[in-house]
């Protein structure tokens, strides 16, 4: 038994196994204290005075030892609540910061992360790793769906002895990437998950970028976050498995530099946070923690991708999921029901409440609405949104300040309290604008005062602007506020604004010249369109939304009170209104270079509720006309802006749908993004093309895109070595690559090549460059990587291959024709080097003919190619004559079938000077169309259509398409009533 204990103490039976020995005070010395990590005294439970009368006077130790015991207030019952064993290893505090939510739900006291927390839609990019196992793994999952994982499995590897070190997670603002890694956190710190975790050290960048003016080393850092560690004597780092968390990499200032970095491997020596940060995320520093980024999207491009593992995208929540939100947030149902069905009634929003902060706001207006029993007023803009739940805010602290029933001792005092909350809220609304201009997201005291906020009074406003929580910190001595959401920062700075225009008259955001003092309001709006038009990162679009809502009359009654002022009708002047939404179109119209702009501005239209672009291309859209050809600018625009907020999933776009052009492909990127499928075939692309899709589909975090046909479109090298770029990029998805008849080389495919390897990421599983000439070198580069097992490339098709694929246009599907002159008939000539064939009045015997006289008795002449696959040709004719195609063993002998066009097998084209006439089987189409000499012929052998185009110098034209299942090879073939036809050449 003795040997048993002892060797259970000393850790040498069950190594693993956590040993708690309870003992009195003096046996304690009994036990060698290396084997003792923690002493836990309970001594004061056993000796304590015992108070039994509550109006004894004692020390607080005393009060609640006997409280416990249950000597004092027996009959009491006493609720302990006590962190749970895991959170021991944990700095303090760590468990509380983590479940009390922080800073968006502040009031309310009760909100537990655990409580509201509802899953989220996360998709998970293509894994990094690059081990064969996984590859080989992904080569067989042949349907590619969204991948979606949940917050808890962001670590957990897809196969065994997969690594997963870093993991990038991208969404848009106040989606829920913080509280996905708080809820990781919580988790961990339960007990409940990723028990081998030992430190999980969130940092924040918010925090980490007021660090960047002195030098610290890692260690220091991680005191400073977590002062408790600093007793830890923690000497070796790499012995823990830890992870950290870099939470918002979109809002670091530090000046990152991943390329020509200076390696820091030293954890104790200090420098600065820019080199601890870069050498984190490189892997020098603390090589073995893992690390978990989060940013919002556009961000997230400046991560080296060869360092990220895994990629996650956080979508917000799904109709499921916003519907457990709703049931989740409100614990009477009834009340949640209500508050879902007005979320229903308005489709926009709806949809926006996919975004959880949005979510959040939604069920604090809405609640209030159903809690007052008003139906009236519902919200239908982002502004009217806010409004309202800034009016909510601001009546909730009148509420605070006591007596909501006016009384005549009160109403002074009231007064005087309204008075000065709006005179905070209207200081909020200064500070967030001085925060936008100057980029800052948390604000010192000093800032504060500055602006004229009384810090006690703006604290009551806590669901719009919170103090950091940091009683731990170190070494940042200040306090620290932010506004709860940047959208709520945006609002109020669009307040301010407004309310510094229309009751002082000041244009905060222009320069004071003289020139500004006589702007007209409508003036004033259009500057500030201006301004978030110029800005190219959309840092003033959500800011200008607001401040058009604001511009809105409704809004402007809701906020009369808080205002202070009788509406300035030149302000609300629905003249205002419509000039400014004049002058927006006007922009959409003028704006042909950044798509993403013209939606800010369709949005901003809405908030003017000026429907009338989007309205009438919906109309299009349902009715049988769509005139797509003669779409002006700010049409095509407010198609893609349709596109993007209808209700359906847009799988496939398909640019043809449309119209085939360049201009039109390029503003509208942004649905290409959306889209799984893009079909562009045909389209009369360039490198253009390949630029734009380049950057603003391939590379951008968030697309979709996993097919694009970009197929027989003139891209050449310089095209494909634009597309290169993009499939170097970590966020592209393409899985098909269709470059079938776009003048690549050998050069072109070494692009190609040399971006699939240098991707470690790259899910490319299939590459058409069929109808190019990709030559022996070309092939073996990409052949080698269909052989590598690391990479997902399956497979590259170089069908239908030469040197005269390199011709432009349709040329490059030429067919060297030539008649056959054994089945010329007795009435045809061949002149020419048997490239012209002409009926002849007098028919002159030719001997070599007479093995099979009956063939020639139809005047007609088959050519010696069938052909298969794409192929195009063109003819000159004269007289009346058919052009035609037809199966080897059909029509050449005078049989009952009938001759060309008149049987199953074969397809013609009746031409003459009065028109054309289809002709299959026994049914013959009149075309009415003038009559060409050149006529071009185009077969796609496998996608089953046969067409002829009137050829001239102006361009092709369309006369008609036979479509049929073609089983076998097509020989150009003629019939001839008198005249002739000359085979071109191309
Ligand atoms: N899973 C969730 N369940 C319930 N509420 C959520 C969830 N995710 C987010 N929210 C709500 O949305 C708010 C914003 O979320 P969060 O701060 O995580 O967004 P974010 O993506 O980090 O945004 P930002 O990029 O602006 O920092 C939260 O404070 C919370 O009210």
């Amino acid at each position: 038994m003795d040997v048993l204990l002892t060797n259970l103490i000393k850790g040498k039976l069950l190594p693993k196994a956590h040993v708690w020995i309870v003992s009195q005070p003096e046996g304690v010395h009994k036990i060698p204290s290396e084997y003792i990590k923690k002493t836990v005294h309970c001594e004061d439970f056993g000796n304590n005075e015992t108070l039994t009368d509550v109006r004894e006077q004692a020390s607080v130790d005393v009060l609640l030892i006997n409280l416990i015991k249950g000597t004092l207030l027996p009959n009491a019952r006493v609720w302990i609540t006590s962190q749970p064993p895991a959170a021991e290893k944990l700095p303090d505090n760590f468990v509380d910061r983590i479940t009390e939510i922080r800073g968006i739900d502040r009031q309310k006291t009760s909100a537990l992360l655990n409580e509201v927390f509802t899953d989220l839609y996360i998709i998970e990019g293509e894994a990094a790793q690059n081990e064969t196992q996984q590859v080989q793994d992904a080569k067989f999952k042949t349907v590619k769906e969204e991948t979606t994982i949940k917050y808890c499995d962001i670590f957990k590897p897809a196969i065994s002895n997969q690594n997963i070190k870093t993991v990038l997670t991208i969404g848009v603002a106040g989606i829920g990437k913080t509280f996905a890694s708080m809820k990781y956190i919580l988790d961990w710190a339960e007990g409940k998950a990723d028990k081998n975790i030992f430190f999980i050290f969130p940092l924040p960048f918010r925090e980490l970028n007021l660090r960047k003016d002195k030098e610290h080393s890692l260690e220091d850092l991680i005191h400073q976050f977590f002062p408790a560690l600093k007793n830890s004597e923690i000497t070796d780092y790499d012995k823990y498995e830890i992870l950290i968390v870099l939470d918002g990499f979109d809002e670091c200032r530090l000046d990152l530099e991943f390329s020509e970095i200076s390696k820091w491997t030293d954890v104790a020596t200090a420098t600065s946070v820019n080199v601890l940060l870069s050498n984190l995320l490189l892997g020098n520093l603390l090589p073995k923690a893992q690390i978990w980024i989060t940013s919002r999207p556009a961000a997230s491009n400046n991560i080296p991708p060869e360092k990220v593992d895994r990629m996650t995208e956080v979508r917000g929540f799904n109709d499921e999921q916003r519907e457990k939100y709703f049931m989740k947030r409100f614990s009477d149902e009834e009340m949640a029901h209500k508050i879902l069905a007005h979320v229903k009634k308005s489709r926009n929003l709806y949809i926006m409440c996919h975004i959880p902060v949005f979510c959040w706001i939604t069920s604090k207006v809405l609640e209030d609405f159903v809690t007052r029993n008003q139906n009236e007023g519902l919200p239908k803009t982002l502004t009217d949104m806010y409004t309202l739940f800034l009016l909510l805010q601001r009546r909730q602290t009148k509420v605070k300040f006591g007596n909501n029933q006016p009384s005549s001792e009160t109403s002074e005092m009231e007064t005087c309290c309204d008075t000065s909350s709006d005179e905070t809220i209207l200081s909020l609304g200064k500070l967030a604008f001085k925060g936008l201009e100057e980029k800052i997201l948390l604000f010192t005291e000093e800032d504060l005062t500055g602006c004229g906020i009384d810090i006690t009074k703006a604290a009551v406003f806590s669901g719009l602007f919170t103090q950091i929580k940091r009683e731990y910190h170190g070494f940042y001595q200040q306090k620290l506020f932010c506004f709860v959401h940047l959208s709520i920062q945006e609002y109020l700075a669009a307040l301010h604004v407004f309310y510094s225009f229309s009751n002082k008259g000041e244009k905060v955001f222009i320069e004071p010249t003289s020139a500004a003092s006589d702007l007209t309001a409508s003036d004033f709006y259009k500057k500030a369109v201006d301004k978030a038009f110029e800005n190219k990162n959309g840092d003033w679009d959500m800011f200008l939304r607001f401040l058009l809502g604001l511009s809105m009359e409704s809004n402007q009654d809701l906020l009369q009170e808080l205002l202070k002022r009788t509406i300035n009708n030149e302000l609300t002047k629905m003249n205002t209104n419509k000039e400014t939404a004049e002058y927006i179109k006007e922009k959409i119209r003028e704006n042909n270079s950044d798509p993403d702009k013209n939606l800010n501005l369709f949005y901003c239209l809405n908030e003017l509720n000026d429907h009338t672009l989007v309205q009438e291309i919906k109309n299009y859209l349902h009715s049988e006309t769509k005139p797509f050809e003669h779409f002006t600018t700010s049409q095509w625009s407010a198609l893609t802006f349709v596109l993007l907020t209808s209700d359906e999933k847009l799988e496939v776009f398909d640019l043809k749908k449309y119209l085939k052009s360049e201009k039109v492909l390029l503003g509208m990127l942004p649905v290409v993004r959306v889209s799984n499928t893009t079909l562009l075939s045909w389209c009369e692309l360039s490198e253009e093309s390949c630029h734009g899709l380049t950057s603003a589909v391939l590379s951008y975090p968030s697309s979709n895109l996993t097919e694009l046909d970009l197929s027989h479109n003139d891209l050449l090298d310089a095209g494909v070595m634009r597309l290169a770029d993009g499939l170097k990029n970590i966020n592209c998805k393409l899985e098909i690559l269709k470059l079938a008849g776009c003048q690549v080389t050998e050069n072109g495919c070494s692009y190609l090549a040399k971006a699939i390897e240098s991707n470690r990421v790259s899910s490319l599983k299939f590459l058409d460059l069929t109808y190019n000439h990709p030559g022996e070198n070309g092939m073996n580069v990409l052949s080698a990587i269909v052989e590598n097992p690391d990479k997902t490339l399956e497979k590259v098709c170089f069908d239908h291959g030469g040197k005269h694929r390199l011709k432009p246009g349709w040329n490059k599907y030429g067919a060297d024709l030539t008649f056959d002159g054994n089945t010329a008939s007795k009435r045809l000539v061949l002149l020419e080097v048997n490239k012209k064939a002409k009926t002849v009045s007098k028919v002159e015997e030719v001997p070599t003919r007479t093995y099979n006289e009956r063939r020639f008795k139809r005047t007609q002449i088959f050519c010696n190619e069938g052909l298969e696959g794409l192929c195009y040709w063109e003819v000159e004719w004269k007289g009346k004559v058919g052009i035609a195609v037809a199966y080897a063993d059909v029509g050449r002998t005078w049989d009952s079938d009938g001759g060309l066009g008149c049987n199953h097998w074969s397809w013609s084209l009746l031409c003459s000077k009065t028109g054309y006439t289809a002709m299959h089987k026994r049914t013959s189409i009149e075309i009415n169309a003038p009559p060409c000499e050149k006529i071009g012929v185009f077969l796609d052998w496998e996608g089953g259509t046969l067409s002829y185009y009137s050829v001239s110098s102006e361009g092709r034209s369309l006369i008609h398409t036979f479509k049929a299942k073609f089983t076998a090879e097509l020989f150009p073939a003629f019939w001839f009533k008198k005249g002739s036809i000359t085979l071109s050449d191309l």
